[in-house]
């Protein structure tokens, strides 16, 4: 697509205001973005981009349910048989025929969403969760002998973890699987309704096997969850599955609130039996007498050790939502470029919306934060490629992969519900129709708040951290404001993206004197940097504290303490990935080489900062952090802003490399404009015969 950005020349010109005032105005090198933005594995976006403009691939809206789930599955096909390079995905071994990079791997897979977001849910299911159970929590033998079937799809399978009863607290999965040294078999067994596994991707018509999540009970003695390699239905002669095998059943889960290509269901297991070496014994074993042994000596380290090996599936959501963003606003933004409503500023030609305050200030925080999600992805992908392709694998890198795919994947998946809601009434009536393709992403994508982790759960998942690593700092070093306030900054940040720097903690940013030096010290990015890094501290520190008499309480009133909490931890789960995401895009404004593109995208950087400031604006008054006057300064900044940004928005969009074959969208093909070319010919020649319409001539006189 090429940058069409529509400029009106009042704004092209120059800077009109503030401390850029007569500089001449930037502009955004959009290829030189774009490149930027293929980020590490250029070649892998680059290629799955390409594949996502083949009509093969693309959703098709008008199948029924079971034509969608069918041509997911095809489409599948085509992905697993192809042997061109980047087809399989996921890095499986290279014995096995994988060997790429895990964050290539994976750069390329979540852009499997501009096709069709069922291909890249039944694909994850496939590849990124029953075969990659098999990866990590199987041995090198169990791999040699159960990924080819699926890798190459031989075996489509289902990833049995939730339960009906047990979604987000899997742990207490009710599902039980007992040795028999008898038979040298574990019995899986479903004791009650509650604990049918549900939901599960494949389950309902396609899948043949299932790694099933299950209760290890040896000896008398439960071992906690483990997951075992489960067949759940006969393979027909032409390769499709058949009926159940036996002791297995299923239901259908049927139509769904969006990604009907993928079939999702119920199984439950009526003591069926699997070998012994069916267990998944990387991290738990059963020997023939049925004496259990582990790496892990605790129950519960050895289950989140398990549950962590999983991580792809967050990072990967993550990075989906951030595309999912982007198609949506630059669908939006492209036909708001276009469309115009009322005589407002002109007696003869209609206002474009974007020229209009309120359709910019509903659009561009979005560009902005559609960018930080984007950079903090990116470095979200270093970090799980460090770990995963085993360069810094360590229980540290671990743990921060973790807290951080949970943080911003409970972050990008919430807010790209709420920008595509937005992008589709900012498309008014237009916004509805299929065709335009917005409200099939915001059904597709409404449930990805919801799996891989509810994302209420996953950010009480990263407060627990915060605060547990707090504890751990207080006890080893100075419990000093500033000591606080460097430690919280450094668990933000350092970890995940190698800064540091605070300058200040806990005092109010001191009033600069008239707005205009007010303005210049809100765009400072230190000063950013230490408003968001002091809410995070603050937050932290004030919830560690009041979590505080729940370590010497009795269980229930720890947990009546805990729920006392409950929402401020989640506050301070956020507030640690607002800072993560725009640490991110000041790191990432240090790569932008190009000067003009650099001044836009620090602008850009700058409404994301301060529209979080905003956001909060209440907390920092609350908590003496701004006055009353610097607070006035960040919405009429943030404004001013939004204005300069005006003739920069269709290149911002342009910059995430989708084009006309990925947007998909009527609206954002230049329609519009060609409606009103044509619209304005008439008129035109109405006023040249001397017969205006009458809608002109009224306003005209109005207006006189
Ligand atoms: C379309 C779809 C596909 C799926 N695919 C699979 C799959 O292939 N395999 C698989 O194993 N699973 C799959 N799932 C299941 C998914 O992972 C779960 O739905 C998810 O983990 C949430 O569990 P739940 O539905 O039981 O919700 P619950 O855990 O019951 O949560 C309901 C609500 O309660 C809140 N809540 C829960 N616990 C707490 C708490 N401690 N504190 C405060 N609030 C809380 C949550 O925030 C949430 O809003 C899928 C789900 C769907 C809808």
């Amino acid at each position: 697509m090429t940058a069409t950005s529509d400029r009106p020349a009042t704004l092209t010109a120059t800077v009109t205001s503030g401390a850029d005032a007569a500089k001449p105005a930037p502009r955004v090198d959009v290829a030189g973005l774009s490149e930027q933005l293929l980020g590490r594995w250029p070649d892998w976006r680059r290629h799955a981009r390409d594949r996502s403009t083949d009509p093969t691939f693309w959703k098709d809206e008008s199948l029924s349910m079971d034509e969608h789930r069918e041509r997911v599955l095809d489409q599948m096909r085509l992905l697993a048989c192809a042997d061109e390079k980047h087809q399989v995905w996921l890095a499986f071994p290279e014995r096995l025929g994988g060997g790429d990079s895990p964050g290539a791997n994976l750069a390329g897979f979540e852009e499997l969403v501009v096709a069709d977001p069922s291909l890249q849910i039944k694909a994850g299911v496939q590849w990124g969760l029953f075969a990659s159970a098999i990866l990590h929590l199987g041995t090198p033998e169990q791999q040699d002998r159960l990924l080819p079937g699926a890798m190459d799809l031989s075996v489509p399978g289902a990833f049995a973890m939730t339960e009906v009863g047990h979604g987000s607290d899997v742990a207490s999965v009710a599902t039980t699987a007992t040795y028999d040294p008898e038979t040298e078999e574990f019995v899986i067994h479903t004791p009650f309704r509650a604990a049918w596994k549900e939901f599960l991707g494949n389950a309902a018509v396609h899948a043949t096997a299932a790694t099933v999540f299950a209760q290890l009970i040896t000896n008398g003695v439960n071992h906690g969850v483990h997951c075992f390699y489960v067949p759940v239905r006969e393979t027909t002669g032409d390769g499709r599955a058949g009926a159940f095998l036996p002791g297995v059943s299923g239901l259908d889960d049927g139509l769904k609130g969006g990604l009907r290509g993928v079939d999702n269901g119920r199984l439950a297991f009526d003591h069926v039996r699997v070998p012994r070496t069916d267990l998944l014994a990387r991290y738990g074993a059963v020997a023939a007498d049925g004496t259990y042994t582990s790496s892990i000596d605790s129950p519960g380290r050895r289950f989140f050790t398990m549950l962590g090996s999983l991580v792809q599936g967050r990072v990967s959501l993550d990075g989906a939502a951030s595309t999912a963003s982007k198609l949506g606003l630059a669908i939006a933004v492209r036909y708001g470029a276009e469309r115009r409503q009322f005589t407002s500023a002109s007696p003869v030609e209609e206002t474009v919306l974007l020229d209009y305050a309120t359709h910019r200030r509903r659009l561009f925080p979005r560009i902005a934060e559609t960018y930080a999600t984007h950079f903090a992805h990116d470095r979200l992908l270093d970090l799980f490629d460090d770990v995963f392709s085993g360069e810094k694998d360590t229980p540290e890198q671990r743990e921060d992969l973790e807290t951080m795919a949970a943080a911003l994947k409970a972050t990008s998946t919430t807010f790209v519900l709420e920008t595509l809601q937005e992008c589709r009434v900012a498309c008014g009536g237009a916004g509805f129709i299929t065709e335009n393709r917005i409200t099939s992403l915001h059904h597709d994508l409404d449930v990805y708040a919801t799996f891989e982790g509810d994302n209420t759960v996953l950010l009480q998942l990263v407060a627990k951290r915060l605060v547990g690593d707090y504890a751990k700092h207080l006890k080893g070093t100075t419990s000093s404001p500033a000591g606080i306030a460097r430690f919280v900054v450094d668990q933000a940040t350092d970890a995940a993206l190698h800064r540091t720097g605070l300058r200040r903690f806990g005092q109010a940013i001191a009033d600069a004197g008239d707005p205009r030096r007010a303005a210049g010290h809100l765009r400072d990015a230190e000063t950013q940097r230490e408003l968001l890094a002091d809410r995070v501290a603050t937050l932290v520190e004030d919830v560690a504290m009041a979590l505080r008499p729940a370590q010497k309480a009795d269980p229930v009133t720890a947990a009546r303490i805990f729920d006392q909490n409950q929402v401020q931890l989640v506050e301070a789960a956020r507030a640690h990935a607002d800072l993560l995401r725009w640490s991110a895009f000041t790191e990432a404004l240090e790569q932008v080489a190009d000067p003009g593109t650099r001044r836009v995208m620090t602008w850009v950087r700058d409404v994301f900062g301060l529209t979080l400031i905003e956001r909060n604006l209440a907390w920092y008054l609350v908590n003496g952090r701004l006055s009353a006057q610097r607070a006035r300064t960040v919405t009429s900044y943030v404004d001013r802003l939004l204005e300069r940004l005006r003739p920069h928005a269709v290149d911002l969009v342009d910059a995430w490399g989708y084009g006309p074959d990925h947007l998909r969208a009527v609206i954002a093909s230049g329609v519009e404009a060609e409606r009103q070319d044509e619209a304005r010919a008439y008129y035109a020649a109405q006023r040249a015969d001397g017969s205006a319409p009458i809608s002109e001539k009224s306003l005209k006189k109005s207006r006189s």
